[in-house]
């Protein structure tokens, strides 16, 4: 597999996320339905052909905390065509304050080699972005108004009202340039302030942007809450507003439930589904939300069902492998985390259909062929040759993706059962062949002792590689604990909270788990976001503020934000309890730190009143505001806090604000 230099920086974590048609070449590792059940499950009729959006270049992007050159975009862009994608949704027309990722809009708009038969559709919030998106070349837009008033608030700085007001003027401009009009609803199910959302509020709005004269409405499970059950009521209620056929389903994945929730659109008539390769996204509004769902997995799923959708999984493979390596490591280790947990299930979707007609299956190497695992280059696992089939897994079977343990590919398995003695070997006709030859079945024997030998080294590099990245995990965690500024430092540099913070993400959402937990948006099982939100806090920098103006939040210009435990009104009722640590009865005081180099490291710049804050945003403001100025120019803030145990736990946007108060003894601010 060849890496273009301007996509790829393949990092060892890429190496551990792959999936099974990541290994294996897709045509030989599917295993579908019979040609009776295409089309059918469950009693659904489904789609007989599917649209995907594709929409990593937008919803994937705007959420990476590095710089994508706009080069890197357009080849993406491109790749994405290549692979068979036709609607690709390019760019954002929003304001490059709010988005500042998606600020070359316009020239990777110009820069993409257009297809005639591909679709580049650019999200548009407002009339100004309208006529620049316009004035770029956009052939077609897409609108985006949420049915959570918060939601509409925090993304798009207005109220749901506002908002349809504000899009009838940018259909009604779109129509007279002859510009497509597509629409989303986001927070169709689940808001990450509000909480649950009903079917009725959703539906609302998709008849609202319907009625406007979108073409199409795509409902957004913006933080991935939904399930097939919520999913369903959701659509129910829209298609009695609006025609299925107008409708759309962009499903994130933070629980692992969008390809169900993909599966349930499907058996309701839907047949647009937005997708994003290699599961990126997010939206930076919407804190803990993770990406969309994957496209690999959505097509995946609907080969599975011999449902048409045109896109080539390999180059598909192929340029989301190379994406997740380029892009965004933190992506990278959330969709291995995601693929670890799943991947058993995701390797068989045809077991899931009752009477498989074995016949039909496809295998991963039809006895006596060959079949090429492609193993990711520099793994040491390349040109492994396997000549025999699979086993496959009995209904109910143990999932050996289950998190704990690695994931055993299929063909190794059945590899190394066949070298077990007294187990039935492989196939029958291989059985006959050798009960007629002795001669023969000693070249079977020998044969399946050398395929037992190289699944079990495929096994064993696949152990070793997960094993290894564990190792590097508490290695650095290790370190942290012996030095906190190592460990600050390393959080806040990318690269280096490659290894480490997504365990640490983890370890401070279990400590989180038993605090008490402020939101149901809160209540998931793994935080799915950026690890330690660097984006949203990068972002925080340039955005305008949207705090409401009630926040509490003490300290002047260029002065400390508080200094003394005394005299704060918005201390009182917080930080009871807390033993230990600068604190009084009205406040809870943490030194703030700055992690720097040199000289400055290590320096106490003062002391920091957590009780005058009322969240993240407000503590983060507070601190920026007192001690911007006397950073370096261009250091990016970032804040690590010490809790009660003595862990350094990177602070994240949404974590449970009582809990970080009621744990944090020493504030540090470190930087990059
Ligand atoms: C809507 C606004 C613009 C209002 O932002 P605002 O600050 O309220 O707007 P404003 O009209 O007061 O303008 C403020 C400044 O922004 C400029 N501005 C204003 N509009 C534009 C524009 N279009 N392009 C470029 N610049 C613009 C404007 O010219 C002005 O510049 P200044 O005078 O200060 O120099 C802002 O809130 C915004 O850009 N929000 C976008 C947020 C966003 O992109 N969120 C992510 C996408 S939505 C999503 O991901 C969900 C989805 C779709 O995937 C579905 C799902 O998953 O649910």
């Amino acid at each position: 597999m060849s890496i273009p230099r301007s996509l790829a920086r393949l990092t060892p974590v890429v190496k551990e996320t792959f999936r099974p048609y990541q290994l294996v070449k897709f045509e030989k590792l599917l295993f579908t339905a019979s040609d009776s059940r295409q089309g059918h499950f469950l009693g659904s009729d489904l789609p007989e052909r599917v649209t995907i959006v594709e929409v990593g270049p937008r919803d994937g992007l705007q959420n990476e905390k590095e710089a994508i050159p706009t080069s890197t975009k357009v080849e993406l862009i491109d790749r994405l065509g290549k692979a068979g994608l036709n609607v690709i949704e390019a760019t954002s027309f929003v304001s490059p304050k709010w988005v500042p990722q998606l600020a070359d809009s316009a020239e990777v708009l110009q820069l993409i080699p257009k297809r005639p038969h591909i679709r580049y559709p650019v999200l548009t919030p407002n009339l100004k972005g309208l006529q620049r998106a316009i004035a770029a070349g956009a052939q077609e837009v897409a609108i985006f108004a949420a049915a959570s008033e918060t939601f509409s608030q925090r993304n798009i700085n207005c109220s749901i009202a506002e908002s349809l007001k504000r899009f009838e003027e940018v259909v009604a401009a779109a129509k007279e340039g002859q510009v497509a009009v597509r629409g989303y609803v986001s927070c169709a199910v689940g808001c990450p302030y509000e909480g649950p959302v009903g079917p009725t509020a959703a539906a609302d709005v998709a008849a609202r942007l319907f009625g406007l004269g979108c073409y199409e409405v795509s409902m957004g499970d913006t933080t991935g809450v939904g399930t097939p059950a919520t999913v369903a009521a959701m659509f129910k209620e829209c298609a009695d507003a609006i025609p299925v056929k107008a409708l759309a389903a962009h499903m994130h994945d933070t629980y692992g439930q969008g390809c169900s929730n993909v599966l349930t659109a499907l058996q309701m008539g839907i047949s647009t589904i937005d997708s994003s390769i290699a599961g990126l996204g997010g939206c930076p509004y919407s804190p803990g939300a993770s990406g969309n769902v994957a496209t690999e997995d959505v097509v995946y799923l609907l080969s599975g069902f011999g449902i048409k959708h045109g896109v080539d999984m390999d180059a598909l493979v192929d340029t989301s492998l190379e994406a997740a390596s380029g892009y965004n490591i933190i992506t990278s280790i959330q969709s291995s985390i995601k693929s670890v947990s799943s991947l058993g299930a995701r390797s068989e979707p045809g077991l899931a259909l009752d009477n498989l007609e074995e016949d039909k299956t496809c295998v991963a190497g039809e006895e006596g062929s060959e079949a090429e695992v492609e193993i990711l280059e520099g793994s040491g696992l390349a040109d492994v040759v396997v000549d025999s089939p699979p086993a496959r897994r009995a209904p109910g079977g143990q999932h050996h993706g289950d998190l704990g343990g690695p994931p055993i590919p299929e063909f190794a398995r059945k590899a190394l059962s066949e070298a077990q003695p007294g187990q039935p070997s492989g196939p029958s006709k291989r059985k006959k062949a050798a009960a007629k030859a002795q001669a023969e079945d000693q070249t079977t024997k020998d044969s399946a002792q050398k395929v037992a030998a190289q699944a079990k080294a495929v096994y064993n590099a696949v152990s070793d590689t997960r094993f290894r990245g564990a190792e590097a995990s508490n290695r650095h965690w290790e370190a942290a604990e012996e030095d906190p500024h190592a460990f600050a430092a390393a959080a806040a540099h990318g690269d280096n909270a490659a290894a480490g913070a997504p365990a640490k993400a983890e370890h401070s959402n279990r400590k989180r788990d038993g605090g008490e937990q402020e939101s149901q948006a809160h209540k998931r099982p793994k935080q799915k976001g950026r690890a330690a939100g660097e984006g949203s806090q990068q972002q925080q920098r340039q955005l305008p503020e949207r705090r409401p103006a009630a926040a509490a939040e003490a300290g002047a210009e260029g002065q400390p934000p508080a200094v003394k435990a005394e005299g704060q009104e918005s201390d009182k009722g917080r930080g009871g309890g807390r033993e230990g640590g600068a604190e009084g009865s009205a406040g809870i005081l943490a030194a703030v730190e700055y992690l720097g180099d040199g000289a400055t490291r290590g320096q106490q710049l003062g002391e920091v009143n957590l009780a005058s804050y009322d969240s993240y945003m407000a503590l983060w403001n507070g601190l920026q505001r007192a001690y911007g100025k006397s950073l370096p120019e261009g250091t990016g803030l970032k804040l690590v806090y010490q809790d009660s145990d003595g862990d350094f736990i990177l602070l994240q946007p949404d974590e449970p604000w009582s809990h970080f108060l009621s744990n944090a003894r020493r504030v540090i601010i470190s930087c990059r």
